[in-house]
């Protein structure tokens, strides 16, 4: 399967180069990264820290999504909106990692993916999408006397907040109470906040230093409180889990996809 890379000279573009060619039936077709850019004109591979690979970075998607059957999109809210569209004008597969998009976007992309397949998850990691469906579980079956906040620690280079992911666990938890996370969320709290409401979901955000990706779901209760965990050590859970997504695209009818229907959960 011929995949290329949106963002190819990022953390996540690099690491999506090792992976795609470290795995047997795919081929790295090419890259992109910013106009203008340093990256434009490099072998991705040396790019990404390992041998050539006879494929430069370059600014035209369109030649990208042209040659591609799958492409894999880390990149910002802004290019990935532009990139959908392109999915769905050139009908190749799009794996979207990218976090932080407006409603409008998020909107855009849902249009996109009535001309071809998209799967787009916060988080492509095996172990953040098992703790989806445990946070789900676990919050349909404790009432509101549990209070639910989620905390998470990120990078210092992170531009979002809260984290996709973080914002997943709390639908998920939402989901499990039978309620709709924007009507219960709280994502900021200071000053004299008052006494917490009832069914809140609360969020805290942590950034600093080289950290991966933290996340901790709390549900508090009177005299006992659960914690569910994840910790990243390695963006290669993210980049094996884009792979896999990007091969399970092949011959997909368009639609909206996430990892929940990647993984078969
Ligand atoms: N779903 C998941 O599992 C994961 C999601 N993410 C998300 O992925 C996104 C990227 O993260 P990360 O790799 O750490 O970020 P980086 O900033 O390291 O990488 C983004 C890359 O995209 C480039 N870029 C910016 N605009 C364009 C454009 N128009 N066309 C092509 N490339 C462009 C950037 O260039 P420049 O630096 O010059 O601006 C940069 O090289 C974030 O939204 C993050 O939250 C991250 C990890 C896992
Ligand atoms: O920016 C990151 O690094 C990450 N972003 C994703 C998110 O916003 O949840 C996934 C992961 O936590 C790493």
């Amino acid at each position: 399967m011929k995949i290329g890379v949106i963002g190819c000279a990022g953390r996540m573009g690099q690491m999506l180069v090792r992976e795609i060619t470290a795995t047997a039936g795919c081929t790295l077709i090419g890259g992109t990264d910013k106009v203008g850019g340093s990256a434009i004109g490099k072998d991705l591979g040396l790019l990404a820290g390992i041998e050539a690979q006879g494929v430069t970075a370059i600014d035209d998607p369109v030649v990208l999504f042209a040659q591609a059957d799958a492409v894999i999109d880390f990149s910002t809210p802004e290019s990935t909106e532009r990139h959908a569209a392109l999915a769905a004008q050139a009908e190749t597969a799009l794996v979207i990692g990218t976090t932080g998009l407006n409603p409008a976007q998020q909107a855009a992309i849902v249009q996109a993916a009535t001309h071809t397949a998209i799967i787009q998850s916060p988080n492509m990691s095996l172990g953040v999408n098992l703790l989806l469906a445990l946070v789900e579980q676990v919050a349909s079956k404790l009432d509101d006397g549990y209070d639910i906040d989620i905390l998470e620690m990120h990078h210092r280079n992170k531009v979002d907040a809260p984290s996709g992911t973080a914002l997943g666990l709390g639908r998920a938890a939402a989901a499990g109470r039978g309620v709709a996370l924007e009507d219960v969320w709280q994502k900021t709290r200071d000053g004299i906040t008052g006494v917490r409401p009832r069914g809140e979901i609360g969020f805290a955000t942590l950034r600093g230093g080289d950290v991966i990706g933290d996340h901790v779901v709390i549900f508090a209760g009177d005299g006992e409180r659960i914690e569910l965990t994840h910790k990243g050590s390695g963006r290669q859970i993210y980049a094996k889990g884009a792979v896999r997504a990007a091969l399970w695209a092949r011959d997909k009818t368009p639609g909206l996809y996430s990892m929940k229907d990647v993984l078969g959960m």
